[in-house]
């Protein structure tokens, strides 16, 4: 591992290597001298820990179906660490030739409603539905300037991209910490409860008050983090809990955010043992998980893939740090898919949801400087 400059590992990033960029540091991950491609808890805690040489990281992303999809965790053939990226100027990024939403807006709206009726029936307390956005670009799509576009926004605070199986590419910037391991302290920080900000002062005020005292919105994420927290405690000593949420921002979303930190009774478990059990929170699937996964994919016309799944790194000691690889767009040569997903609980309004997801694709089409 070697320290350098932060903005020349962006400026170094090629689509295929692993860029994990926050308001600390910045990791540049090269080749690959092996990949990792299972996903359930048990293999990854043995696998991944004993192929790390002491000093070294694993890379990579965890699917949102960890079932159906392979995970992809590399161990880089050259690691680059580096304070904070802060690039100066947006990159220009040409307008795409073709623009699809997967489902048309009506259909989602249509989709939620029916979410809503199922979980008013019972059984279910709460559901993420997603839907996305293809754009097509006459050449290949330039993830360089995205991610670059991305980091210059400060439009998440986990910047993002990752080599994905089959040349295509993960890039994004998500504001929630799926957990994060330094020594036995454990941090997850999750995100449930939104609101779009405004260019208008007042409005995005206004915005903000509604977000927190929003009943609707509190319910949302009191499940996600009643989740969180049981999940983490029997790993660990203590844990700290807030009673409330908090108001977080990122420069296009409200959130509410919980930050839950806790001391782990078990210096072995690791950060990518832990992210792996945490995986799929309420913020991206729903509670029951089961329930809601089904519906997920009753409900949803495509595969999630590996958005609403985990990025991340890992060391040799068992610290690292996972985001949830939400605000993110999956690239394929010239074409790009963008998805955004809400939370739907009882009292959720169809049109309302829409709009949510309107504005959370915001995030990347802001870095590819498109109004759509
Ligand atoms: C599932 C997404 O956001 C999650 C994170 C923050 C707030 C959310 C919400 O309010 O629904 C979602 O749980 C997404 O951006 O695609």
């Amino acid at each position: 591992m070697g320290c350098v400059d932060a903005n020349q590992l962006l400026a170094d990033y090629t689509p295929g290597d692993f860029y994990f960029g926050t308001s600390r540091r910045t990791i540049l991950g090269t080749g690959a001298r092996r990949t990792f491609t299972e996903t359930d808890v048990a293999s990854l805690s043995e696998a991944v820990p004993a192929a790390l040489a002491p000093g070294s990281l694993a890379v990579g992303v965890l699917p949102f179906d960890t079932a159906g999809t392979p995970g992809h965790l590399v161990l880089p053939e050259n690691v680059q660490v580096a304070g904070p990226a802060a690039p100066a100027r947006h990159k220009d990024i040409g307008a795409p030739v073709a623009v699809r939403a997967v489902p048309e807006p009506v259909r989602h709206a249509e989709a939620v409603a029916s979410a809503i009726k199922i979980l008013k029936d019972g059984g279910l307390r709460k559901v993420v539905l997603a839907r996305a956005l293809d754009l097509d670009f006459e050449d290949e799509v330039p993830v360089q300037a995205i991610l670059h576009n991305l980091a210059k926004d400060k439009a998440g605070a986990y910047t993002f991209a990752a080599g994905l199986p089959g040349g295509r590419t993960l890039v994004g910037a998500t504001p929630e910490l799926l957990l994060s391991r330094v020594g036995n302290q454990v941090v997850s920080h999750p995100h449930a409860g939104s609101a779009p900000r405004s260019a208008d002062p007042v409005t995005d005020r206004e915005n903000a008050e509604a977000l927190a005292s929003s009943r609707k919105d509190h319910l949302e994420h009191a499940v996600l983090t009643e989740a969180i927290v049981e999940t983490l405690r029997p790993f660990c000593r203590s844990l700290d809990v807030p009673r409330e949420p908090s108001l977080v921002s990122t420069p296009t979303m409200w959130h509410l955010g919980t930050v839950v930190t806790g001391e782990l009774a078990d210096r072995d478990i690791t950060a990518l043992h832990l992210a792996a059990a945490l995986h799929p929170t309420p913020a991206i699937c729903g509670t029951p998980t089961e329930a809601a996964r089904r519906l997920v994919s009753e409900l949803e016309p495509f595969d999630r893939g590996y958005y609403a799944g985990a990025v991340g790194w890992m060391d040799s000691a068992g610290d690292g740090e996972w985001a949830v690889s939400i605000r993110c767009a999956e690239v394929a040569e010239s074409s790009l898919r963008l998805y955004a997903g809400g939370g739907i609980v009882p009292a959720s309004d169809p049109k309302a949801e829409l709009d949510e997801t309107s504005a959370k694709f915001q995030t990347l089409l802001r870095a590819m400087g498109l109004e759509l």
